[in-house]
């Protein structure tokens, strides 16, 4: 495994029983639904670009939802989410791959595996538009992104530091998740994405001014603290890898605040299923963050959560 320092120990344990997995015989093939144009066709609509996430509980969660996950993910895309994410990892997150399939049926966005897979044969199990490869947990990112590109998925891959954000551009990312909940502690820290995102755009603006030149920059968002997110130019790149904010988003002023950072798109689970005994309507909770402007107004686009 690519990690040095301790996890915390329900990481541990869901490491341990997803390398004991194995998937049937046989490879999968799959007609991928295009994430870049589910991204684009949100922010025609003037949506926020949301992956909505499909989670019945996790190891950091209150309780479990019970509810029918294709009920759930449909709500989600009436709320106006971009794609949907499923768990599928069964132990801690109470997921299943049947479920991923009976969503991916009944809904027409893009549907991400969101599960621990370390080797090529862990990506058969079930058809998907899109998996999550997480650098700190895969030995061989570079065989592992072209047996997923192979098999027609679109893998997402998942960072948390400057170091990991490099070995993910390196292997030939092009979609590149950092979580904001350090899998070590179990913490979220919205800072995290905050200073690994400019890093991504700086290597590939190095890399695009090779052959192109460099883009002109873009007056970046400001902070609701007077402060810029990044002095540099967040969104104005082309040919430029795809960022999405992952956890610990739960309001309308975190959507900005991860838009400003240079988020292309957002992955947000608990706040949506809110396992808690607060705001079960899923739709209505994907639709206030779907609907978080964009721009970086303060709280004037705010819906009240009552
Ligand atoms: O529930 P949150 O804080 O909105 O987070 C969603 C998602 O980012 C999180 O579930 C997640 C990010 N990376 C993962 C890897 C495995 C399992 C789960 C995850």
């Amino acid at each position: 495994m690519n990690s040095e320092t301790e996890l915390a120990p329900p990481v541990a344990s869901i490491l341990e029983a997803a390398d004991e997995r194995s998937s049937p015989d046989g490879r999968v093939d799959v007609d991928a639904r295009p994430f870049d144009e589910a991204i684009a066709r949100a922010d025609a609509d003037g949506r926020v670009p949301l992956i909505a996430e499909v989670k019945p509980t996790s190891p950091t969660a209150d309780g479990t939802r019970e509810d029918d996950p294709v009920e759930l993910a449909q709500a989600m895309v009436d709320g106006g989410a971009a794609a949907i994410s499923v768990l599928t990892e069964p132990t801690h997150f109470g997921g299943s791959p049947e479920a991923l399939t009976e969503i991916r049926e009944a809904v027409d966005v893009p549907v991400l595996r969101k599960d621990f897979l370390l080797r090529e044969e862990h990506l058969d199990l079930v058809e998907a538009d899109l998996v999550l490869l997480i650098v700190r947990f895969v030995d061989d990112l570079e065989g592992l992104l072209t047996a997923a590109r192979e098999r027609g998925f679109q893998p997402l891959v998942e960072v948390h530091d400057e170091a990991e954000l490099e070995t993910a551009l390196e292997a030939g990312a092009e979609l590149v998740g950092v979580n904001n909940r350090d899998l070590a502690k179990l913490e979220v820290d919205l800072e995290t994405f905050e200073s690994v995102a400019p890093k991504a755009r700086r290597i590939t603006r190095l890399e695009n001014a090779n052959s192109e030149g460099l883009p002109e920059s873009l007056e970046p968002c400001e902070r609701t603290d007077g402060s810029h997110a990044d002095g540099d130019a967040v969104s104005s790149v082309p040919n430029d890898v795809t960022l999405v904010a992952e956890s610990g988003v739960s309001s309308p002023a975190d959507v900005r605040r991860m838009r400003a950072a240079g988020a292309d798109a957002l992955l947000v689970g608990s706040a949506i299923m809110d396992h808690g005994a607060g705001e079960t309507d899923v739709e209505a909770n994907t639709r206030r963050l779907t609907e978080a402007s964009g721009n970086c107004d303060g709280d004037a686009n705010e819906i009240e959560h009552t």
